[in-house]
C-alpha cells in the first residue's frame, strides 16, 4: 500500500461496453491529496470511460466493470450508484457541460448543492463559488442556457463545487473554448486545488492540461502507456511528437504492454518532498 495519502485510485480496471467492446484494460492511476492529475489520449482512448468508472455512471451508458476496483481513500466503491459516489466526495463535472439551462444560475446552484443539508455549509460553498467565478454572481438571475459556453462551464463547475467535492472529476473543460476562456478555466482549476480539492482532469488539449496538472497519465486503447510528473511528460519527445500529430502510437513505441516511457513516478517520495517544503 502506498504510504502517500491517495484521495482516489484506480486499481487496475477493466470495462466494457457489450461484449464487444473493451474500452479499459487493466487501467491503474492514482490521484493523490490534492493533486492535479491530468489524463490525455486520443478519441477513443478510454477516458471519459475511466471518469465513468469513478463516478459510478458507467452503467447510465451500457458499460460495466469486468475487473479491479476504484477506491475513495481506502473505501472501495467500484460498481457502486453515482448517488452513492457522489455522498463520498467524487463528483463529476459531464462533457458537454450539461447545466439546466432553462433555470437561473442561481437556481443551478442551488441543484448542485442540494444534498448540502446544512445551510451555513451551502452558502459557504455558493460564496466560494462566486468569489471564484464573479461572473456567476453578477449573472445569478439570468438563464443558464443564454450565457456563453465559457459561462456555462464556470457554472457546470461552480455547481460541482456545490456539493464540496474531496475530487472533482472534469471531462474535457476546454473543448470548444476560446483561447482566452480556456486560461480562464485552467486558473480557475488552479485555484479550486489550492484550495484543498484534489481535481482529475481530461483533457484532449495537452496543452492546457500539463500546463495545470501536477501528475499525468496517457491512455491508449485504454491502456496506462506512460505517466509521470506534468513537467517532465511537457518536454517528453514521444508527447511533442504525438500531441504535434506527426508521431507513432505511444504503443507502438512500447513493445508489450504498458512499460512507461519515463520511469513511473513515485508518488510517495514527491509528497514527502512536498510536505518538506511545506513544513
Ligand atoms: N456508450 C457506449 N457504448 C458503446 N461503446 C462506447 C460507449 N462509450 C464509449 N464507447 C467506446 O469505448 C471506447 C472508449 O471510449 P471513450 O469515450 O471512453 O474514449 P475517450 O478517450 O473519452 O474518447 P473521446 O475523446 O472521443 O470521447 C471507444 O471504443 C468508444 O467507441
Amino acid at each position: 500500500m502506498s504510504a502517500s495519502p491517495l484521495a482516489l485510485k484506480v486499481a487496475d480496471v477493466s470495462a466494457r461496453y457489450g461484449r464487444a467492446v473493451s474500452a479499459l484494460d487493466r487501467a491503474a492511476l492514482e490521484i493523490p491529496e490534492g493533486a492535479v492529475v491530468a489524463v490525455l489520449g486520443n478519441n477513443g482512448a478510454g477516458k471519459t470511460t475511466l471518469l465513468r468508472v469513478m463516478s459510478g455512471t458507467h452503467r447510465l451508458h451500457g458499460g460495466e466493470i469486468t475487473g479491479g476496483q476504484v477506491f475513495v481513500g481506502e473505501t472501495p466503491i467500484g460498481g457502486l450508484n453515482p448517488r452513492k459516489i457522489v455522498a463520498h466526495g467524487v463528483i463529476q463535472v459531464p462533457e458537454g457541460r450539461r447545466i439546466f439551462s432553462r433555470l437561473t444560475v442561481e437556481e443551478n446552484l442551488r441543484v448542485g448543492g442540494i444534498r448540502t443539508r446544512d445551510r451555513r455549509s451551502a452558502a459557504e460553498a455558493r460564496a466560494r463559488v462566486f468569489d471564484l467565478f464573479p461572473i456567476l454572481a453578477d449573472r445569478r438571475h439570468q438563464r443558464a442556457g443564454l450565457m456563453s459556453g465559457g459561462e456555462q462551464q464556470m457554472l457546470a463547475i461552480g455547481r460541482a463545487l456545490m456539493a464540496s467535492p474531496r475530487v472533482l472529476l472534469l471531462d474535457e473543460p476546454s473543448l470548444g473554448l476560446a483561447p482566452l476562456v480556456v486560461e480562464q478555466i485552467a486558473h480557475v482549476i488552479t485555484e479550486i486545488n489550492r484550495q484543498g480539492t484534489s481535481v482529475l482532469l481530461v483533457e484532449q488539449n495537452a496543452e492546457v492540461a500539463l500546463g495545470v496538472a501536477t501528475h499525468a497519465y496517457v491512455l491508449e486503447l485504454g491502456r496506462v502507456v506512460l505517466s509521470g510528473p506534468a513537467s517532465e511528460l511537457r518536454n517528453s519527445p514521444a508527447i511533442r511528437q504525438l500531441y504535434l500529430g506527426d508521431g507513432a502510437p505511444l504503443g507502438d513505441e512500447v513493445a508489450d504492454g504498458p512499460r512507461p516511457v519515463l520511469a513511473p513516478w513515485d508518488f510517495t517520495a514527491a509528497a514527502r518532498t512536498r510536505s518538506r517544503k511545506a513544513s
